[in-house]
C-alpha cells in the first residue's frame, strides 16, 4: 500500500520529466537509475547492519562490497561512469574511493606523459592500489608547511624519502592504513641541500607479493572515528618513512622536473598546479553536496507528510506535520538548498571541463577563478549540508534520531567534508584573497567570469532596490542585483579597510571574520545565479520549470531573509522591501507544500540508497520502525547477557533490605 499516494496526487508538475532535470539529461537519468537498480537488487549490498558490527568485521564486510562491485565492473564491462554511479549507490566509503577520486587524477594531472603511461594502466586495471598522502599529524591546511622530505641524491640517481618529526608523519589519508600499495606522498624537495618546494612523489609502500609494509615503511590505521559504521570503513592512515629511496623517475614531473645531476628545471606550468587534484577533488564534492543533502531532505519531506501531531477535531485526523509554517519554513530551504546545488555543480563541473582542457593546452588564465569557485563552493555546500542534515533530523521529532531512520550515519559520515579537502574556513579566506585582488585590479583589469560584476561596481554601490511589493521579488533581475549588490558593497568597504592597514598581510588577518562573511556572499550570489541561469534553458515536461521557479525564488529569498542584515547594512535595502520579501517567501512555501512529495520523488533514491525506514517511498513508516526494533540483536532474548552478574544482585540486595 502506498500511504503517500495522495500526496502523490496533489503535484502538478511531471515527475518522470523532472528526474531528466535533476539528472541533467536522459542518457545520465538512465545511467545513474540503471546502476542504482543493480545495486538495490544485490543482497551483497544490503547496508542495514553496517551500524552494529564491530570495526574489523565493518571493514572487512566493505571490502567484500567493494570486490563484489569491482567483479561488477569487469563482468558486465561497465564505463568509467558507469562504474562511478555503481561506487555511489553501492553508499559505503571505502579505500577505492581514494584510489579511483586522487590517486589516479594526481598521477593525470601531475605526471609526465610518460609517468601516466607507466602508472595509470595499473592502477586503472587496479593491480596497485593508491592513496592520496598529503596532511601530517602537524600540518594539513598549510601544505607548505609539510615536513616529510624528499632529498635527492645525485650518487644513486634517486630521492629519500623520509620522516624527520614525530608532526611530519603522514596522518588521515584515506585507503592508505591498510589497503594501499602506493601513495602519492607530498613532501619537500630538497636538492643540493636547498628546498624547493612541496612536490608528489609515487611510493610503493607495501609488498605486491604479501602485502606487508616494505623496509623503512611504518603504517597503520589511526582509529575510531564519529559515529557507529559510517566513515569507519575507511582506513585513514598514519605513515612514517625511514630514508626509504625511490627512484628519480618517481617524482610527478609535470610541474617541475628533477635531472640526473640535480638541476632544477621549471615548466611553463605554474607552480600551483600542484594543487590541481584538490581543485578536481573540490568540484566533485558540490555534487556530492547535493546529494547529501536531497537524500535527507527527501527522508524528512516524505515522513513530514506521514507525522501526524495535533490539530484533530471531532475523531477526525490530526494534521501532517509538513502543514505547519514552521515545518516547512525549515524544510523548503533545504529542498530548494538541494536543487540549488545541483545546478550549482553541473556548472562548476563544465567550468572544470573548460579549465582541465585549457590546461592540457598550457593555457592558465582560468586557474585562478577555477581555485577560487570550487573552494568557495566547495566551502558553501558543506557547510549548508551538513547543517541542513541535522535540522533534518530535527524535522523528524524523536524517530530522526534512530539510526534506522538513515539519518545518523549520513550525518557521520558527511559532516567532515567540511574539514576534508580544505577546511571550510580557510577555503573561503582564499576566495576573500581572490576577490581582494580583483577589487585592487578594477582600475586596470577587467572583471571577467564570476567576478564580472565587480566591473559594475560604481553602479551596484548607487543604484538601491527599487521593490515595491511582495509581487516584485518575483522577478530575476531585482534578486540577481540584490546579490550583486550586496557582495560588491562588502567586498568593496572590506578593501577599504583593508587599506587602512601599513602591511596588508596584517591587515588580512585582522579582518579575517569580514572577509569570510565577502567570500560567503560572492559564493551565494554564485549560486543564485547559476539557478537563474538554468531556468533559462529549454526544461521540458509539464510545469517543470515553473516548479523549479519557485524553488530557486525560495532558494534566494530564504537567503535574503536569513542574511538580511548584511542587506539592510550595505544600504540596498530598506527594512520594508526586506519584509516584503519575506512575505513573497512565505506565499511561496505555500506553493511549494502540494509539489513537495513529488519533488523529492524526482531524485529518483531507492530504498536501498535512502536507508531510511522514515524516508521508505510507500510511508509505511509504523509498522517497519515496529518490525526493525524486535531485529535488534538486544531484542534476541528477554533477558540480557550481564543481567544475572550485575542487576539481579542489586535487585535482591534492594529486595533484602527491604524485608528488613
Ligand atoms: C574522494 C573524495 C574523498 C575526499 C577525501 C579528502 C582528501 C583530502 O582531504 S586530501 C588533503 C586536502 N588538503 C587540503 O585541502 C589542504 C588545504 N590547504 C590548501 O589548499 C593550501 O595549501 C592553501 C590554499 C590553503 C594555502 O596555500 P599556500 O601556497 O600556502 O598559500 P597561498 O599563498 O594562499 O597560495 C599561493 C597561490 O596559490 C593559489 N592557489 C592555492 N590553492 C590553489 C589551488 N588548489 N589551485 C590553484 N591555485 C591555488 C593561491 O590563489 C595563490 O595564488 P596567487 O599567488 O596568485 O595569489
Ligand atoms: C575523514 C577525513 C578524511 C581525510 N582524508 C585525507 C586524505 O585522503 N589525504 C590527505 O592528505 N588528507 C586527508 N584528510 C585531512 C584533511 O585534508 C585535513 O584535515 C584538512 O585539510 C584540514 O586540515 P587540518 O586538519 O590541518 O586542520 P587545521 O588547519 O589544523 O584546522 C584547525 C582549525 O584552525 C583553523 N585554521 C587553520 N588555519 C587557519 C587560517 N589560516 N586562518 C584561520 N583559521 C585557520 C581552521 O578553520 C580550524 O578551525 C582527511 C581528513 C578527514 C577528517
Amino acid at each position: 500500500m502506498d500511504y503517500l499516494s495522495d500526496e502523490r496526487k496533489k503535484s502538478d508538475f511531471d515527475v518522470e520529466a523532472m528526474k531528466v532535470a535533476w539528472a541533467g539529461s536522459i542518457q545520465e537519468f538512465q545511467l545513474s537509475d540503471r546502476m542504482a537498480k543493480l545495486v538495490a537488487n544485490d543482497p551483497v549490498f544490503e547496508k542495514f547492519t553496517r551500524p552494529m558490527l564491530g570495526r574489523k568485521e565493518l571493514l572487512k564486510n566493505t571490502l567484500r562490497k567493494s570486490a563484489h562491485a569491482w567483479k561488477l565492473i569487469i563482468d558486465l564491462r561497465l564505463s568509467e561512469e558507469e562504474a562511478k554511479w555503481l561506487r555511489l549507490y553501492v553508499d559505503e566509503p571505502a579505500y577505492t574511493d581514494l584510489h579511483w577520486g586522487m590517486f589516479i587524477p594526481a598521477i593525470e594531472g601531475q605526471g609526465t606523459e610518460e609517468q601516466k603511461k607507466k602508472w595509470l594502466p595499473l592502477a586503472k586495471k587496479m593491480q596497485i592500489i593508491g592513496c592520496y598522502a598529503q596532511t601530517e599529524l602537524g600540518h594539513g591546511s598549510n601544505v607548505q608547511g609539510l615536513e616529510t622530505t624528499a632529498t635527492f641524491d645525485t650518487r644513486t640517481d634517486e630521492f629519500i624519502m623520509h620522516s624527520p618529526t614525530l608532526t611530519s608523519s603522514k596522518w588521515w589519508p584515506g585507503g592508505l592504513g591498510k589497503l594501499s600499495t602506493h601513495a602519492v606522498v607530498y613532501a619537500r624537495l630538497i636538492v643540493g641541500g636547498q628546498f624547493h618546494g612541496v612536490h608528489g612523489f609515487i611510493v610503493q609502500l607495501r609488498s605486491l607479493e604479501d602485502h606487508s609494509p616494505l623496509p623503512g615503511i611504518t603504517v597503520g590505521d589511526i582509529g575510531l572515528k564519529f559515529g557507529n559504521g559510517a566513515y569507519n570503513t575507511m582506513d585513514n592512515g598514519v605513515l612514517r618513512f625511514d630514508h626509504v629511496r625511490i627512484p628519480r623517475n618517481q617524482m610527478l614531473m609535470r610541474v617541475s622536473q628533477v635531472t640526473k645531476e640535480g638541476k632544477i628545471m621549471q615548466s611553463d606550468v605554474p607552480r600551483q598546479l600542484i594543487y590541481g587534484t584538490m581543485v578536481y577533488v573540490r568540484q566533485t564534492i558540490v555534487a556530492d553536496a547535493s546529494k547529501a543533502l536531497s537524500r535527507a531532505v527527501c527522508i524528512a519531506t516524505r515522513y513530514s507528510a506521514v507525522r501526524r501531531q495535533f490539530g484533530s477535531r471531532d475523531g477526525g485526523p490530526e494534521t501532517q506535520v509538513i502543514d505547519y509554517k514552521t515545518q516547512q519554513s525549515r524544510l523548503f530551504p533545504l529542498l530548494a538548498s538541494a536543487y540549488a546545488f545541483r545546478f550549482v555543480s553541473e556548472w562548476l563541473k563544465s567550468l572544470y571541463l573548460d579549465v582541465k582542457q585549457r590546461l592540457e593546452a598550457n593555457e592558465f588564465s582560468t586557474l585562478p577563478e577555477a581555485h577560487a569557485c570550487t573552494a568557495g563552493l566547495k566551502s558553501l555546500t558543506t557547510t549548508a549540508t551538513a547543517d541542513g542534515i541535522e535540522e533534518c533530523r530535527k524535522l523528524c521529532g524523536g524517530h530522526g534520531y534512530l539510526v534506522s531512520s538513515g539519518l545518523p550515519e549520513l550525518f557521520a559520515v558527511y559532516i567532515p567534508a567540511c574539514t576534508y579537502e580544505g577546511d571550510n574556513v580557510v577555503l573561503m579566506l582564499q576566495v576573500a584573497r581572490f576577490l581582494v585582488k580583483t577589487v585592487s585590479e578594477l582600475g586596470h583589469k577587467k572583471p571577467v567570469g564570476t567576478t564580472a560584476y565587480m566591473g559594475r561596481v560604481a553602479s551596484l554601490m548607487q543604484k538601491n532596490s527599487a521593490v515595491q511589493t511582495a509581487e516584485g521579488w518575483l522577478n530575476p533581475g531585482a534578486v540577481v542585483e540584490a546579490f550583486e549588490s550586496r557582495a560588491a558593497r562588502m567586498a568593496v568597504r572590506c578593501a577599504q579597510e583593508l587599506a587602512k592597514f601599513g602591511n596588508p598581510e596584517e591587515g588580512f588577518a585582522e579582518l579575517a571574520v569580514d572577509l569570510v562573511e565577502v567570500a560567503v556572499s560572492h559564493c551565494q550570489l554564485i549560486v543564485v545565479t547559476k539557478f537563474f541561469e538554468k531556468l533559462q534553458q529549454d526544461i521540458p515536461g509539464k510545469g517543470v520549470k515553473e516548479s523549479l521557479e519557485v524553488l530557486c525564488y525560495v532558494y534566494a529569498l530564504f537567503l535574503l531573509h536569513k542574511h538580511q542584515g548584511d542587506f539592510l547594512a550595505t544600504g540596498y535595502l530598506t527594512p520594508k522591501q526586506a519584509s516584503l520579501a519575506n512575505a513573497q517567501l512565505r506565499t511561496l512555501y505555500s506553493k511549494v507544500r502540494p509539489n513537495a512529495i513529488a519533488l523529492v520523488d524526482s531524485f529518483s533514491y531507492t530504498d536501498h540508497y535512502l536507508g531510511s525506514i522514515l524516508g521508505r517511498y510507500d510511508g509505511n513508516v509504523y509498522p517497519k520502525l515496529y518490525e526493525a526494533a524486535w531485529e535488534d540483536p538486544l531484542n534476541d532474548s528477554d533477558v540480557i547477557d550481564g543481567f544475572h552478574q550485575y542487576v539481579q544482585p542489586i535487585l535482591k540486595q534492594r529486595l533484602h533490605s527491604a524485608k528488613l
